[in-house]
């Protein structure tokens, strides 16, 4: 009999009381969500799995009197990399507040390396105490109106992928303007994978165009900022991924629009998309998703059955999502369904005390991703922005990822933009293919004095962004990116104020999420300083600026881009 034979023989016989599991958890008030009710029992354990809930006796026996027992957590889509730690340091972070299993999209390493990106990625993920499972990302490059550092990802990229145990189907479909054209390469990528899940990016979609861009084969979308578009969303089949990230906040907005419609839930999923480990640590992960929705008024039960058996059924997560017998034991002990205090998590029916996370499968990192800065000598006059008696304005949302398209004018020195406090420039500098790209905007709502602050992490292209108010601290920035291979840099009357080196394509750190945390947040309180409003992300806000897929107006390495008429702008006034 081979192993698994063994193995499932030895847990039925647990199962039936034949033999003592191998741990049993005592007296818990087991969440089922089958029967969406809370009972009252003992929960048996053996290889790692549920083998049975009722009376049972353990090898090991752990008293849960009092406690509550719910499947681990599950984010439905969220970027590893913008978590700016390697995945093992993401499993150290995320773990403990019940997170235990995550569906990412590689887009940002892989518009920055490619396959080498997406090896480094499953490779980095196969042995450690979290489930990750992966979308092939299907808008690299973005959009055509940016450069990336590798290209095209195209089907004959994805083919070698489509038969990996983790790889579940195709990433956020983002340029529904091409998906709505027909594009050919679009439409390759959705039939390449129609078998599996294709999941969407479709901020403001609505009507005919929503339509169609189901028809085309698209089942989830996390870019809801409200209950109407969700509902709008989930009318036409689409499953709603409800985001609280540590930019993008939209669960309360979503929640209490669901409360009051009475809509079903079964086709409603958490995500993070983007968290930041502060958050991380001071929140937890999918578990602030889930205390949110209970404190909006949402049925415990219900709201951690989104965060479990929705997401694991709406993926095909087999043995995923729930507790009954044949379940993976990824277990989350926690102390009332209020605070969603978690108390313990059992990953595979162990502690995860008894996990090392020390990097003992000792990664190798291919050095084509440690060396990822290539720009130009930059010079003062690359950063002038003429001004004419409008201008295109990008405008900062607070807690949102979207921005506002303004037209005025500009302060100015007769010809060129002079930034003050209310309006700061903003640079994007290209930074793989040395082509000496230089674009140049303003933006209202940061608030930077005598300063600037630049990353290497610019969603997707990941090109160098930078905002200041005065040139030489914008090239001093620039530098000292270049110094660090990669990163997030705060800079003021010529002196680097702080950094935190990403060497791992300037998106990823080799540290512990720890020190990342903490030079993080070192970083953001000098930004703090420099004028930027509390109520504003410094970094999480920069490194959107540049992503053409997020109303309303953005600016890449090639030009300011309308998002909404999906055009760069070719402002050249009277
Ligand atoms: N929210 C998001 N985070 C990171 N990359 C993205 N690309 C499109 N949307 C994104
Ligand atoms: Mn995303």
């Amino acid at each position: 009999m081979n192993i698994m034979s063994q193995i499932l023989q030895k847990n039925i016989a647990a199962s039936a009381g034949f033999e003592k599991a191998d741990l049993v958890l005592k007296n818990a008030k087991i969440i089922n969500l089958f029967s969406e009710e809370i009972l009252v029992g003992d929960l048996a354990i053996a290889n790692g799995f549920i083998v049975g809930i009722g009376q049972y006796d353990g090898l090991n026996e752990v008293d849960c009197s009092g406690k509550f027992i719910s499947p681990g957590f599950i984010d439905a889509h969220m970027h590893i990399e913008s978590t700016m730690v390697t995945p093992l340091e993401l499993a150290k972070a995320i773990l403990p507040s019940g997170t235990t299993t995550i569906i990412a999209d590689p887009h940002e390493i892989v518009n920055m390396a490619g396959t080498i990106g997406l090896d480094y990625l499953l490779n980095t993920t196969e042995n450690i105490p979290l489930n990750v499972y992966i979308m092939l990302p299907s808008s690299v490059p973005a959009t055509e109106f940016e450069t990336n550092g590798s290209g095209a990802f195209l089907v004959n990229d994805m083919t070698p992928y489509l038969n990996h145990p983790r790889i579940l189907g195709l990433g956020e479909v983002m340029c529904f303007p091409n998906v709505l054209a027909g594009d050919p390469v679009i439409l390759e990528k959705l039939t390449l994978c129609r078998d599996k899940i294709c999941d969407g990016h479709a901020p403001g979609l609505s009507g005919k165009a929503l339509q169609a861009y189901a028809c085309a084969g698209i089942e989830s979308d996390h870019e809801s900022t409200s209950f109407e578009e969700a509902y709008e969303k989930s009318a036409a089949g689409i499953r709603i991924l409800i985001r609280e990230g540590s930019a993008a906040k939209n669960l309360r907005a979503i929640v209490t629009g669901l409360l009051d419609s009475g809509l079903p839930l079964d086709r409603f999923l958490f995500c993070t998309d983007d968290k930041h480990l502060e958050d991380i640590h001071r929140d937890g992960h999918i578990r602030w998703n889930i205390k949110m929705a209970i404190e909006l008024g949402m049925d415990p039960i219900k709201a951690i059955k989104i965060a479990t058996l929705n997401a694991a059924q709406a993926y095909g997560l087999k043995r995923l999502g729930a507790i009954a017998p044949g379940y993976r034991a990824d277990l989350v002990i926690l102390s009332d369904l209020q605070s969603m205090t978690v108390e313990s998590v059992y990953k595979d029916g162990k502690p995860l005390e008894q996990y090392r996370f020390d990097n003992t499968t000792g990664d190798t990192i291919d050095p084509r991703l440690l060396n990822s800065v290539h720009i130009h000598e930059l010079s003062p006059a690359k950063l002038k922005l003429p001004v004419y008696k409008k201008n295109h304005v990008i405008e900062l949302i607070p807690n949102q990822i979207e921005t506002n398209h303004l037209f005025e004018s500009l302060p100015s020195d007769e010809s060129n933009f002079v930034p003050n406090e209310t309006y700061t420039k903003l640079c994007v500098i290209e930074r793989h293919r040395n082509t000496g790209n230089v674009r140049v905007a303003a933006i209202k709502g940061f608030g930077i004095k005598k300063g600037a602050i630049a990353t290497t992490v610019a969603h997707d292209s990941h090109n160098i962004i930078v905002a200041g108010d005065n040139d030489a601290d914008i090239l001093l920035a620039v530098d000292c990116l270049s110094e660090i291979n990669g990163g997030y840099v705060v800079v003021s009357e010529h002196a680097v104020l702080g950094s935190v080196p990403l060497p791992i394509a300037g998106l990823m750190s080799l540290d512990s999420g720890e020190t990342v945390q903490k030079k993080i947040a070192s970083l953001v309180a000098y930004a703090h300083d420099l004028g930027i409003p509390t109520g504003v992300d410094p970094f999480i806000t920069l490194s959107f600026m540049a992503l053409p897929v997020i109303p309303s107006l953005r600016l890449t390495d090639l030009g300011l881009f309308d998002v909404n008429a999906f055009a760069l702008i070719k402002y050249e006034p009277d």
